[in-house]
């Protein structure tokens, strides 16, 4: 029997989004986000990953259709915590009021954050760096910081933009197991923008394959294999096979968005 299928948190309905330049860069794009899920958007560069993310944020408004979160309301740009590629920690500030930062935005005073703040260290392993400074951290502790900065508020929803993107591949795979030892104990639902295949079927619970030119879902892979996934998932069939499918999902992708472009 299958499982249950998770609510829904927030879905993207029909949505388009043209600059003011005139570029399209989503155009009926529809997208459902399920509670509790690693969700990754998997697309070549330009397919307007990044644009649906700050939309779903509120950090950007949609051209058009709409964004529907489940529970009726409008505004939920304070319960979506946001990772950058770059983890844009201030250089003069410690860890601890790096990670302190959006609760302070808030108005939460350092005294009432000291156990959020540090508890949320704990989790990404440093708790006896919260004095450090940025520039004493390697890029994957820097990436650690900022996720525990995008912890803090307990947002519902993380939306992670190429996070690992820029770290080397050993200190990638140990922060995708850290996403989803993270993910599975305190129950997030995450959006992860990726242009890996192989992250994005180790991470996911689903992937959702764009199209450029416009920006659209144009495939959907559904990683049906157990959690908690380790290194050991890397080298089995079911895995490579996922990869297989997502690749060539990709592939075609791409190649409709040629097609688009030479007006075929
Ligand atoms: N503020 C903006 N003004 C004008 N055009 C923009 C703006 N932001 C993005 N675009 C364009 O919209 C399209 C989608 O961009 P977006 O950054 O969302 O893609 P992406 O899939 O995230 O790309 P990448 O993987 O390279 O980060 C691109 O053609 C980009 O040049």
């Amino acid at each position: 029997m299958n499982p249950p299928a998770r609510p829904t948190v927030v879905s993207l309905r029909d949505v388009g989004k043209t600059f003011s330049s005139g570029t399209t860069a989503l155009q009926h794009l529809d997208l459902d986000i399920r509670q509790g899920e690693i969700l990754s958007l998997l697309g070549p560069s330009g397919c307007g990953k990044s644009t649906a993310l700050r939309i779903i944020a509120g950090l950007g408004e949609a051209s058009s259709g709409s964004v529907v979160w489940a529970d009726g309301g409008a505004d939920h740009s304070r319960d979506v915590g946001f990772v950058f590629q770059e983890p844009t920690l201030m250089p003069w500030a410690s860890v601890f009021d790096n990670v302190w930062l959006p609760a302070r935005l808030k108005g939460v005073s350092r005294k009432v954050v000291r156990d959020p703040v540090m508890q949320a260290l704990e989790s990404v392993g440093l708790a006896a760096f919260a004095d450090a400074y940025p520039r004493e951290l390697s890029g994957g502790m820097r990436m650690r910081v900022s996720i525990a900065r995008a912890m803090v508020t307990r947002p519902r929803l993380l939306l992670m933009d190429e996070p690992f993107a820029a770290l080397d591949e050993i200190t990638r795979q140990k922060l995708n197991d850290d996403l989803m030892r993270l993910q599975g104990e305190l129950g997030w639902t995450v959006v992860f923008v990726t242009h890996s295949v192989f992250e994005s079927v180790y991470i996911s619970d689903r992937i959702v394959v764009m199209a450029a030119r416009p920006g659209r879902a144009f495939a959907e892979l559904t990683i049906d294999a157990e959690r908690p996934r380790g290194a050991a998932f890397r080298t089995t069939p079911i895995y490579v096979d996922y990869c297989r499918q997502a690749s060539a999902a990709l592939t075609s992708a791409i190649g409709k968005a040629a097609e688009t472009v030479d007006g075929h």
